[in-house]
């Protein structure tokens, strides 16, 4: 394999010095780019931009073509492959979001439920990752990602996104035994399919707990937290002698900070809520950080962006240990141009930081 170019993202996971703070943007490769909507139109729909290797390719090297300030590539994908892959018969209804033909509602339903075969069932990823890493040719190291068993069981049980969770928080409640055994199954699917995309070459891997934050303290440690802990557990940590980073996410988790750090991750990655200073001091040395910018800021005129990534990196302080992102995905309104500003803002804010 061709050697890393720029491996700083790598090394801020690993609290290792860097020049700058690395940046890369959750949903880099989405909407708000001109770009992707003419590869989307060009394919047909998003699923088939995701199912076909060559596109996944296209797509995620894009915001990469334009920002030369990206630190990391993200493969191109959703975290909703796995339900598909189990059979559950995804769908995007336009303007809609995701929806599946069948949905879980029994523990018949999910005794039923296959583990995907991530080489067989969702080989169409592994061809993406191994691809994407062919033409990224060493510029950037590539993150692999997969949802939480709490978020995608979410997905599974309301049928598609949800307000309020009522079908998957009454089975939480009512049959924590058929919800056990569910994200049980999901734990084995995620570890499998993320060695995969380890194996195919994806050099860091994320974990998406996306709807984490919404339950309660306790029903957090016990059905999401649990599992996430049991799949870093089985994860491939070194592969081609580099260690594989992986980040934990879980959006409006910022009360459980001290827990989720003692998951055996290397980094977590941080919504906007909490402050990444506080968050720090909170987390010690155990962990890295990601984020944690506000991405409605980018709706902001450029001189206002680098105000707040300014204010973040100070909150921060010296040193390394931070990856700078946003706190969630960049909204398909977003100007490409204010996305420029804030990436620029970030390398050239932070080299003092790093001296
Ligand atoms: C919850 C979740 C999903 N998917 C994902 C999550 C977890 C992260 C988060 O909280 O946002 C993860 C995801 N989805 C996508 C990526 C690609 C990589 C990247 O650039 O970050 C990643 C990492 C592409 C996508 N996934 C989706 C799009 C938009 C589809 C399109 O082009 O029409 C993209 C670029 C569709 C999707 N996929 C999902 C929803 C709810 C939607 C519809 C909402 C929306 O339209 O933004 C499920």
């Amino acid at each position: 394999m061709t050697a890393l170019k720029n491996d700083r993202f790598l090394r801020a996971l690993l609290k290792q010095p860097v020049d700058v703070t690395p940046v890369w943007m959750m949903r880099q490769a989405g909407r708000y780019l001109p770009e992707y909507r003419a590869s989307r139109a060009q394919a047909g729909d998003f699923m088939s931009l995701c199912m076909n290797p060559e596109f996944a390719c296209e797509v995620t090297l894009q915001p990469l073509d334009r920002y030369p300030q990206l630190d990391a590539a993200i493969l191109f994908s959703d975290i909703l492959t796995i339900p598909d892959a189990m059979g559950q018969g995804l769908y995007f209804e336009t303007g809609e979001g995701p929806r599946f033909k069948k949905v879980v509602s029994t523990l018949a339903d999910i005794e039923a439920l296959p583990i995907p075969d991530p080489h067989k069932d969702l080989g169409y990823v592994m061809d993406a990752v191994s691809t994407i890493r062919r033409e990224l040719n060493g510029r950037v190291p590539l993150i692999g990602f997969s949802g939480s068993p709490w978020t995608l069981a979410t997905y599974m049980v309301e049928g598609g996104s949800s307000k309020d969770f009522r079908k998957t928080k009454a089975m939480l409640y009512d049959n924590p035994q058929a919800m056990h055994l569910l994200l049980d199954k999901l734990a084995q699917s995620v570890t499998a399919y993320l060695n995969g995309q380890i194996q195919a070459g994806a050099q860091a891997v994320q974990i998406f707990d996306t709807w984490g934050g919404n339950l309660s303290a306790a029903a957090y440690q016990e059905f999401s937290l649990a599992y996430m802990k049991k799949i870093v557990s089985g994860l491939i940590r070194e592969h081609d002698g580099r260690k594989v980073p992986v980040i934990l996410f879980t959006k409006n988790g910022g009360l459980w900070l001290e827990s989720i750090a003692d998951a055996g991750a290397d980094a977590l990655g941080l919504d906007w809520t909490c402050d990444i200073g506080n968050a720090r001091a909170r987390v010690g040395d155990k962990v890295a950080l990601q984020g944690n910018m506000d991405p409605t800021v980018l709706y902001a005129k450029p001189e206002a962006i680098r105000t707040e990534v300014g204010r973040i990196l100070a909150s921060y302080g010296k040193g390394s240990g931070h990856v700078f992102n946003l706190g969630h995905g960049i909204t398909p309104e977003v100007d490409p141009e204010h996305a420029g500003a804030f990436l620029r803002a970030v390398h050239e804010l932070s080299a003092q930081y790093h001296e």
